[in-house]
């Protein structure tokens, strides 16, 4: 079992460029963690996203940016199989988005935190580490996984407090313990730092970074938070449900000659207004 001090360090997130330079996992090099063409969902009325065509690489931390509404939640709900009407082509870890192959290999966070208040926080995690792992054989195994798991989010001093009585941020840490218990290969976070303290934001993040090198797991990851932005290694940036941009950081900033990802996503934003109306453009 990997071992690593999450939220114990201040150091700055890994570089991307080094990060790429080391050797990818066995069997993981060729094809993309995820592998989306013509992508679109239907959501009541509303074409909520159309036709993306994407791919998110293995072992990296890939931000999922947008404003409220653009349809991040979607496009996650849709890559762990939760989403209906959705057509075109999405791979994920090489089968088909959905594919029961897929659910332990697969670790899903929403925004909301789904917890059960009544249990504690070490509870909860027994009670997640026995559905993914049951048996009398695997409960040395369980116990470590959960004590891990609890570490890993920073609650071990909170392992024994019932969930009802924690924080809204140290509740959707334990919605992340639950994702981590079992190691899992592609880990879809939906917004996890929303609501947390600076200190808080740094360590998930450290963490984050750790996964992705340590453990070589694929992370997606919503934010509305443009300055979270700058710790991916990748960025997709959405508006209403298309794909603005596909490219790193430092790529996006160079090529709309701004200081930050926020800038050049406005850059952008005004860029299509024009591309989609030109008549828009010139009454502005
Ligand atoms: N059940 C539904 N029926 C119809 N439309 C829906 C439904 N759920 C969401 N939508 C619409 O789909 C669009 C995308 O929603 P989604 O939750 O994916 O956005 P988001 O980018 O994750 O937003 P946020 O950052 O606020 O969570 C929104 O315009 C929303 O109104």
């Amino acid at each position: 079992m990997m071992n690593y001090p999450p939220g114990k360090s201040a150091s700055p997130p890994p570089d991307p460029a080094t990060d790429n330079a080391s050797p990818p996992a066995p069997g993981t090099q060729s094809a993309p963690a995820i592998h989306a063409e013509n992508l679109t969902v239907v959501r009541g009325p509303r074409t909520v996203l159309r036709g993306l065509d994407f791919d998110v690489p293995h072992g990296q931390i890939t931000g999922l940016l947008g404003p409220s509404g653009c349809g991040k939640s979607t496009l996650m709900r849709s890559i762990v199989g939760t989403q209906d009407k959705v057509t075109g082509t999405l791979q994920v870890l090489g089968h088909p988005a959905g594919a029961p192959t897929l659910r332990s290999r697969i670790g899903y966070v929403t925004q909301a935190p789904s917890v059960y208040d009544d249990l504690s926080v070490r509870q909860n995690l027994h009670y997640f580490a026995a559905i993914l792992d049951p048996g009398r054989a695997a409960a040395d195994r369980r116990h470590d996984n959960v004590a891990r798991a609890i570490a890993d989010v920073d609650l071990t001093s909170h392992a024994d407090a019932l969930a009802g009585t924690l924080s809204g941020g140290q509740r959707s840490r334990v919605s992340l313990a639950v994702a981590l218990l079992g190691t899992p290969e592609l880990l879809v976070l939906d917004e996890p730092t929303v609501g947390l303290d600076p200190v808080l934001r740094r360590d998930l993040w450290d963490l984050f970074h750790s996964l992705a090198a340590d453990r070589r797991a694929t992370l997606l990851i919503s934010s509305h938070v443009m300055d979270e932005a700058e710790r991916c290694h990748r960025l997709l940036l959405m508006r209403e449900g298309e794909i603005l941009a596909d490219d790193t950081p430092e790529a996006l900033r160079t090529r709309t000659h701004t200081d930050t990802v926020e800038a050049a996503f406005l850059h952008l934003v005004d860029e299509a207004a024009t591309t989609a109306s030109p008549q828009k453009e010139r009454n502005r």
